[in-house]
């Protein structure tokens, strides 16, 4: 069955808890937190604190996708504020080895965050510290944009690499992803889908929720 992970970027943020509580009930698989801060890309949306304050109405894993610059920073904020899976962005660290030994270190699961346009190659040297991937198949910084053709190859390649290394590293997908096209995404490779606005912006969160999770079993 697929992983679905509702973003919260297209949550309605004056009633977040309500929000959370709602995919959590419809079989959410983890909750995907997204992090930015208007420099990294142009968008700002919340922190640390107010993760902590979610953690508080809900038992779904946090998975906390960070586009920001100086993530270094951050990593301890985080961890403290009870999240299980921290992806950082293979783009926006000069020393990727130490930051996933850092997330590591504070007893946190890893992911690296490849943009459009980042090769699959940035992953040769990592491979040991990685407990997932996440392939963008939008430009990060907003909710609700198309799905970028070109990533189906990409995720298919990344697939393929991750086989032959003999890695068992799940692959999640990021932006545009919806009832139309989500199990093609799954078809390539991907095994856990993040999706934001298809979820929040459909009449029932509940049902498109179930029929993604079931939408590989669909012939
Ligand atoms: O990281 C993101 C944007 O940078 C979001 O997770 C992503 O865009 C999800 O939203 P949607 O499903 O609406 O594309
Ligand atoms: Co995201």
């Amino acid at each position: 069955m697929i992983k679905v992970a509702p973003s919260i970027l297209s949550a309605d943020f004056a009633n977040m808890s309500l929000d959370v509580k709602t995919v959590e009930e419809a079989g959410a698989d983890m909750l995907h937190i997204d992090v930015m801060d208007g420099h990294f890309v142009p968008n700002i949306t919340i922190g640390a604190p107010v993760v902590k304050s979610l953690r508080k109405v809900t038992d779904l894993v946090f998975d906390v996708h960070l586009m920001i610059d100086n993530p270094e920073q951050y990593i301890k904020d985080f961890a403290l504020a009870g999240v299980q899976i921290i992806t950082v962005h293979a783009e926006a660290s000069k020393h990727l080895h130490r930051l996933l030994q850092m997330i590591r270190n504070e007893g946190v699961k890893t992911g690296l965050a490849l943009n459009p346009a980042t090769p699959i190659s940035v992953l040769e040297h990592l491979l040991d510290d990685l407990d997932m991937v996440l392939i963008m198949s939008v430009n990060p910084g907003f909710g609700g944009q198309k799905f970028i053709p070109a990533i189906y190859d990409k995720i298919s390649l990344t697939r393929k690499y991750l086989s032959e290394k003999n890695r068992h590293i799940p692959i999640q997908v990021d932006g545009g992803i919806g009832l139309d096209n989500i199990k093609k995404v799954c078809d390539c490779g991907a095994e856990i889908i993040v999706s934001g606005s298809a979820i929040f912006n459909s009449d029932s969160i509940k049902e498109t929720i179930w029929l993604m999770k079931k939408a590989d079993e669909v012939e």
